[in-house]
């Protein structure tokens, strides 16, 4: 890996008509690094993270997943690039219909051969639930679950891959603070067992503090500032204050 970045991305432009919302906006997200992008309602997180998945088509502008450009590949190689993703939606995104096993067992079914589903998938999907502390949940449907609950298993479903990056979008929106916390703590646990990068779209101030390594204020379409939270914090740009008084 040339420059040791897991995600890069360069330059990136993506407008809706008249609404320019990603101008020339730029980052790098080394191994094993936690980035948060925070930036106010409406700034572009979400088109950001859209694009790095290949779910929206960016105007302008590369970028590079494992040191492979997404822009250039069929398919199958976005398929097996998915693979490597994992992503913690902020509605979690579960199957009420099915029980948790069922739910972690899902992307396995997409990913794996039913000859590695036999062998391999009780032993993962265990593995996975206990690295979240929910074991005991697995023949439980999520509609037994708590909130906080509920985002364990949809953050044990997102590791059950091995995934080198984690996207997470608002984590921990809708918790209750202590919930945020554990949560919050639960994503550097993950991060540290699993070598895994991470971008984390977060307006939490406590989980961006627990969570990131960096972060990045997105403004006006643009990587605006980027430094640890600690240095941000104490930043007298009016911009960045803004986020922080
Ligand atoms: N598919 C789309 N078509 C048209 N406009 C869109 C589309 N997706 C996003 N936008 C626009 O892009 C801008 C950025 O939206 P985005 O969802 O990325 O904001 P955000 O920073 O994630 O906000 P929030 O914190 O409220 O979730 C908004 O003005 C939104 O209306």
């Amino acid at each position: 890996m040339g420059n040791n970045s897991i995600v890069e991305v360069k330059n990136l432009y993506k407008s809706f008509g008249s609404n320019h919302v990603l101008k020339d906006f730029s980052m790098s997200v080394k191994a094993g690094e936690n980035m948060v992008v925070l930036g106010k309602s409406g700034s572009g997180k979400s088109v950001l993270i859209k694009c790095i998945i290949n779910l929206i088509e960016a105007d302008r502008g590369d970028i590079k997943i494992l040191d492979q450009s997404i822009q250039d590949m069929d398919e199958d190689e976005v398929d097996k690039l998915r693979a490597q993703i994992g992503f913690l939606f902020q509605s979690n995104a579960l199957y009420d219909s099915m029980t948790v096993r069922e739910n972690l067992e899902f992307p396995l079914r997409r990913h794996w051969s039913r000859e590695q589903r036999k062998m391999g998938a009780e032993h993962a999907v265990i593995e996975a639930l206990t690295d979240v502390g929910l074991a005991h949940t697995i023949d439980m449907m999520p509609s037994e679950l708590s909130g906080g609950m509920k985002k364990r298993v949809a953050l044990a479903r997102s590791l059950i891959l091995k995934p080198r990056v984690i996207l997470y979008d608002e984590p921990t929106t809708g918790l209750d603070p202590i919930t945020s916390r554990e949560i919050s703590e639960l994503m550097v646990t993950v991060q540290k067992k699993y070598n895994a990068s991470s971008i984390i779209i977060s307006h939490d101030m406590n989980c961006i503090r627990i969570t990131s390594n960096r972060v990045i204020m997105l403004i006006d379409g643009k990587n605006y500032s980027e430094d640890t939270f600690e240095n941000l914090q104490k930043s007298t740009d009016p911009k960045i204050r803004e986020f922080f008084d």
